[in-house]
């Protein structure tokens, strides 16, 4: 890894299941926006070499306000995004001029930086490796008439999360291929092991949220608070 690591961090979405009317990861948790919590514990890595901010066309001037009123403006590029997930990170991808990359999702401020690190030294023995926690609940298939259907068997089942750490090129000829086959996935590894290559799963924590629906933002206050006390 010549020229070491990059991190794409997308904040494109529009935040439907959130439902407020400013983008969630605009939303202010103690006074900074959640994207800026996400991105200053990767910009306290020195390791990460190129930082890129994905976010809505339309938000790319208050973006770079909010990063040089943090101070982050040495280490953050920002760049507009695309309709899905998917394409937010293919342009982040495209910008990044690194061996490895770490995709992670904006709106996952509690990441940290022990788990970005394990993250990174779990690809280097495959071809990508993701955070993940093992799932908790009994999870049931159920149809469309909301009869189940099936009870799989929770012991191999995971909650994927993000960072998802991968070589760039291959990573980015996995978004090609998938781009010219019309195929949409709903995280990195899935294009990923499309392609054939190997996916390791390291255990991160129950903590490491994904700010969603509406009870996300008070979990994340609750925790923020707890932080600050510690
Ligand atoms: N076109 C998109 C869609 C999503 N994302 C980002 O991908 C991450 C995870 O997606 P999700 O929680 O699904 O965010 P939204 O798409 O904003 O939410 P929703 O699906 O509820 O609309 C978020 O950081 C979001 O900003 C993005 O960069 N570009
Ligand atoms: C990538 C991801 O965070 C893994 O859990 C997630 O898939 C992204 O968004 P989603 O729209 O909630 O699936």
């Amino acid at each position: 890894m010549d020229k070491g690591w990059g991190v794409v961090i997308v904040a494109a979405g529009r935040g439907t299941r959130m439902g407020t009317t400013e983008s969630k990861q605009f939303l202010l948790l103690q006074d900074k926006p959640v994207f800026i919590h996400t991105l200053e514990v990767f910009a306290a890595l020195d390791e990460i070499r190129e930082i890129i901010l994905v976010t809505g066309a339309a938000d790319v001037e208050r973006c770079l306000k909010w990063v040089k009123e943090h101070q982050l403006d040495s280490r953050v590029r920002v760049i507009p995004g695309g309709k899905e997930r998917q394409h937010s990170v293919h342009e982040g991808l495209k910008a990044l001029g690194t061996d490895g990359v770490l995709v992670h999702d904006g709106v996952r401020p509690f990441v940290t930086r022990e788990q970005i690190r394990e993250c990174m030294a779990a690809s280097a023995s495959g071809e990508g490796a993701v955070l993940a926690v093992p799932v908790k609940d009994t999870i049931k298939q159920v149809n469309a008439e909301g009869m189940v259907t099936a009870t799989p068997d929770r012991s191999s089942l995971w909650s994927i999360q993000t960072p998802q750490a991968f070589r760039l090129s291959s990573l980015l000829e996995a978004y090609e291929s998938a781009e010219r086959d019309g195929f949409l996935g709903t995280d990195d590894a899935m294009l990923a092991e499309r392609q054939g290559m190997s996916v390791k799963v390291v255990k991160g924590s129950y903590t490491n949220i994904k700010l969603t629906t509406p009870e996300d933002l008070q979990y994340a206050a609750f925790w923020l608070e707890g932080v600050k006390k510690r």
